[in-house]
């Protein structure tokens, strides 16, 4: 059936698991696309540019916001983020679904834009805080002052849950990651309902005359 790619928005505060959950539904269904960002922010180590991010430097950023090159940007943590828009409007058009790691920002101003129909977002709750600061300090890739700082943003971004369709609490992450399987093809679904279960049911209908 033909029909165009859902956006499937995640966010949550630092470290609340939504980049091991996009891996996780990509290992599910390979068609997943990822939203490659760019961002000025520095690579971490074993971070490879063009497969975690394109590395930019802010000048190359601000070419491509001037170019009209984001579906949508935003500072955060005092680096810029951006979501190229080429890839995801030829995911859409093959019929791909394309996720996003992105902020609350990042899922307002998708939303708001052209393709805010298509949009599914979700956002990510850590069981409590303590844990989320437990979660960046085992992923072992930040320094205690940027732990630090990504704590201290963590509740600026969670006041955003309620503008998301989805809240999910990731405790445990086989079953976060179900929930998300769910919600996946449960959206498809309605997806395809809209797309062309009309042109399906006339046809059926027809072929019911007929006999
Ligand atoms: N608006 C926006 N936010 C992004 C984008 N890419 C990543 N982010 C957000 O930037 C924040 C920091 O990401 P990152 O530096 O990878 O750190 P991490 O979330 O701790 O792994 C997270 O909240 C991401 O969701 C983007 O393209 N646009
Ligand atoms: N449900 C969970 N239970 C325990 N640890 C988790 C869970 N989800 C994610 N983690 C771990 O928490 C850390 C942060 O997860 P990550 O996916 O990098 O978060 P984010 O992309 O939201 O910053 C990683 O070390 C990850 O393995």
């Amino acid at each position: 059936m033909d029909h165009t790619g859902l956006l499937v928005i995640l966010s949550s505060p630092s470290g609340a698991g939504k980049s091991t959950l996009a891996r996780r539904l990509m290992d599910w269904d390979s068609s997943l696309r990822f939203s490659i960002s760019a961002t000025t922010r520095p690579p971490r180590p074993g971070e490879i540019d063009g497969e975690h991010y394109h590395f930019t430097t802010p000048d190359e950023f601000r070419a491509l916001v001037d170019d009209d090159q984001m579906l949508e940007h935003a500072e955060v943590f005092g680096n810029f983020y951006g979501s190229p828009r080429r890839p995801v409007e030829q995911a859409m058009r093959e019929g791909r679904d394309t996720i996003f790691d992105v902020d609350w920002q990042g899922g307002q101003q998708i939303r708001a834009s052209a393709l805010g129909g298509h949009v599914v977002s979700i956002f990510v709750l850590p069981p409590s805080l303590p844990e989320l600061e437990r979660r960046l300090r085992t992923r072992g890739q930040d320094s205690e002052e940027v732990i630090a700082g990504r704590m201290a943003k963590s509740r600026a971004e969670i006041s955003h849950w309620a503008e998301y369709d989805y809240v999910l609490i990731n405790e445990d992450l086989d079953e976060t990651e179900g929930q998300l399987r769910a919600i996946l093809t449960g959206e498809r679904l309605r997806r395809d309902r809209r797309a062309g279960l009309g042109a399906f049911v006339k046809n059926l209908m027809a072929e019911e005359q007929k006999q």
